[in-house]
């Protein structure tokens, strides 16, 4: 997928603070760089970027464990957004994005407000194995909620999660369209891409929807 210009959504510019020092890869000439997405990234980049790769990174499970106060949830009600959580056996799908010279910055800055600034998340150097090549892996920035920051929710229940999402909306959307988006993208990765978090979270949502509204139905309501 190329695409050459992006819609960027920004926060409100009450919320937009100084532009942040650069990271210690924008000393002198912005190089190529890989950005990994694993959530609402893979179907809402809303940066300008030059190519994108389906794949996924090692060492790392999927985890709805992130609270988030702004986009899918407010300070009374946080919805639940996803992070990664280091495990040797983990496995996760996500969208790699290449931008380029001035892309660079421009990438780097909006998501410093969306990710961390609104988010709580760090960013972390992973290995990014593109679905068609994967024995060309590519050096990739993911952002990441430890465990440290103030936003961070931690393990509960899939059943006590998809409650939570199902209650939860915020500046960008409803909680569970946020769910579903990427419960979408999963299935279009193929049967080859497993994420039984995920899909125990769908699957408790589910029970608790009227039966009688189909996911397109669900999603209306959001
Ligand atoms: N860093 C993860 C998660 C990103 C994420 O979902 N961040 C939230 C911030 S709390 C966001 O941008 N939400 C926008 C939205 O929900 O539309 C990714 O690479 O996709």
């Amino acid at each position: 997928m190329k695409q050459e210009s992006a819609a960027q959504s920004t926060p409100p510019p009450s919320l937009s603070p100084a532009p942040p020092a650069q990271p210690s890869w924008e000393d002198g000439d912005p190089q190529a760089l890989w950005i990994f997405g694993y959530g609402s990234l893979v179907w809402k980049p809303d940066f300008a970027y030059s190519d994108s790769r389906v794949g996924f990174v090692r060492g790392y499970s999927r985890r709805f464990w992130q609270g988030d106060t702004f986009h899918r949830g407010s300070d009374k009600m946080p919805g639940r957004v996803v992070t990664l959580l280091e495990d040797r056996e983990g496995c996760t799908w996500g969208v790699a994005y290449q931008v380029r010279g001035e892309q660079v910055n421009e990438a780097l800055k909006y998501l410093n407000v969306r990710e961390a600034v609104l988010g709580g998340y760090d960013t972390k150097e992973v290995t990014f194995y593109p679905q068609d090549t994967p024995d060309q892996p590519l050096t990739a920035l993911a952002y990441v909620a430890t465990p440290q920051n103030p936003g961070y929710l931690g393990p509960a229940p899939e059943e006590a999660i998809a409650t939570q999402i199902l209650a939860c909306r915020g500046f960008s959307g409803h909680n569970l369209e946020y769910l579903l988006r990427l419960a979408d993208f999963m299935q279009l990765c193929g049967p080859q891409a497993q994420d039984e978090h995920l899909e125990a979270i769908v699957d408790a949502v589910g029970t608790m929807l009227p039966c009688s509204y189909l996911t397109e139905q669900a999603l209306a309501l959001v």
